[in-house]
């Protein structure tokens, strides 16, 4: 059974009214809520086959939340195509270490191991270990600024005397990631009484929608209560997916369709979400270049919109990056930054590659908390960056 949750219980300001006829008036007109669209929420009801497509929002159409049976439907109109996440985690329990362990496994290779095969004979640590190490971590995707400080601390200890064996490098070095990658730990989680909003924002295929729902299912499990918006109205598939992940951990999606305006559909969830006392609405939006100017300025103008509702609107802004676009990746976290202003960053897909030291450069060369990072497709797979962990697993023997 699909819901629809909208319920007239709540009317908006002026200024909300405003805002929202502002946004159709800026953007594709036709697709935009007519003015005085007010966000409803609708006692549960039964809907046909037909009207579970995502609708092609005209503009009377009211933004739909879909908790319950959607994910079937969806994959079942949308041409077989699989189109909802992944549902069960079929590998047997592991510890929270050993996945991430494993997560990290040719990351480790790359670079414990490569360093492990450094030292391998060697008597003493000279000029030319040093050369390897740093070329090795340059390859690691540690980035030169990363690369530097790590150079830096390991040949002033091997100058003091302190560090004389190869085999101890790997602590040193250990120590020295550490020290780049603690002061970007910060944790962040909804609070009670206050709608917050959070604004998911990345370049195509990062990990947006995937990030999405495994943060909103988390937080539901934490007892928070959520709203997601498809903000991502460009990507044909990606409505549905988003609708499928709301399927999946029981969180609604509010909706309109594949070309509708994405600030449009942010406004009026968060209106919705705040009419209902939501504590986060969770915003994914469509992937973009950050060299794609327009692009960048339609997010600033997602921006805008929600602080029309409350100044403090969108109170989180993450970025997901991709891993594996190694430094790219810092091109990228750069950019959208000075676009934006960025609050926190997710780091995906640590378990396709062996660019993992990104992550150092990453933490290197931006101010900004790296708040989650991924290592696979399942829920559980989205961890809380901690850096002693991260380390542990990146140092951790092959065997154990
Ligand atoms: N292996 C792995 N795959 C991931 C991870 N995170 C996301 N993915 C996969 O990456 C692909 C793209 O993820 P999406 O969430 O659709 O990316 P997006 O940023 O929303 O994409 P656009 O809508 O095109 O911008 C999907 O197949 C995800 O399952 C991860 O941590 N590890």
């Amino acid at each position: 059974m699909v819901f629809n949750w909208f319920k007239r219980n709540k009317s908006p300001s002026p200024e909300e009214l405003s805002e929202a006829s502002e946004t159709a008036a800026t953007h594709r007109e036709s697709e935009a809520p007519a003015e005085g669209h007010i966000p409803e929420v609708l006692e549960p009801e039964t809907k046909s086959a037909e009207t579970d497509k995502v609708a092609a929002s005209p503009s009377d159409q009211l933004p739909e939340l879909l908790p319950e049976d959607a994910a079937e439907k969806i994959s079942q109109s949308s041409g077989g195509d699989d189109l909802s996440p992944p549902v069960a985690d079929s590998a047997p329990p592991k510890s929270m270490f050993a996945r991430l362990r494993e997560g990290l496994s040719r990351s480790r290779e790359q670079f414990t191991e490569g360093v492990g095969r450094l030292v391998l004979g060697k008597k003493v640590i000279d000029d030319e270990l040093l050369e390897d190490l740093e070329a090795l971590l340059l390859q690691a995707d540690l980035g030169s600024a990363a690369t530097l400080e790590i150079m830096s601390a390991v040949t002033e200890k091997v100058r003091r005397k302190e560090l004389t064996d190869p085999a101890v490098l790997k602590k040193a070095l250990r120590s020295a990631l550490l020290d780049i990658l603690q002061p970007r730990a910060e944790t962040w989680a909804p609070e009670k009484g206050r709608t917050q909003v959070l604004m998911m924002v990345g370049i195509n295929g990062a990990g947006k929608t995937t990030t999405t729902g495994k943060l909103a299912a988390r937080w539901k499990a934490e007892g928070f209560s959520l709203v997601l918006a498809a903000g991502d109205t460009f990507r044909a598939a990606a409505v549905e997916q988003l609708q499928g992940w709301g399927q999946r951990v029981q969180v609604p999606v509010v909706a309109q369709g594949t070309g509708a305006d994405s600030a449009s559909v942010i406004f009026d969830a968060f209106t919705a979400a705040r009419a209902r006392d939501t504590d986060l609405l969770i915003a994914d939006t469509a992937g973009r270049l950050h060299t794609q100017n327009h692009l960048m300025e339609e997010l600033k103008k997602v921006k805008r919109v929600l602080g029309k509702q409350d100044p403090d609107a969108p109170h989180q802004v993450w970025l997901v990056l991709d891993a594996g676009t190694g430094q790219n990746a810092l091109n990228q976290a750069q950019q959208f930054h000075e676009a934006i202003g960025l609050t926190g960053i997710c780091i995906t897909k640590l378990d396709g590659t062996a660019k993992g030291g990104v992550v150092a450069a990453i933490a290197k060369a931006l101010p900004i908390p790296i708040r989650y990072i991924g290592m696979g497709e399942q829920v559980a797979d989205l961890r809380p960056f901690d850096p002693e962990s991260f380390v542990d697993a990146l140092f951790a023997e092959s065997k154990s």
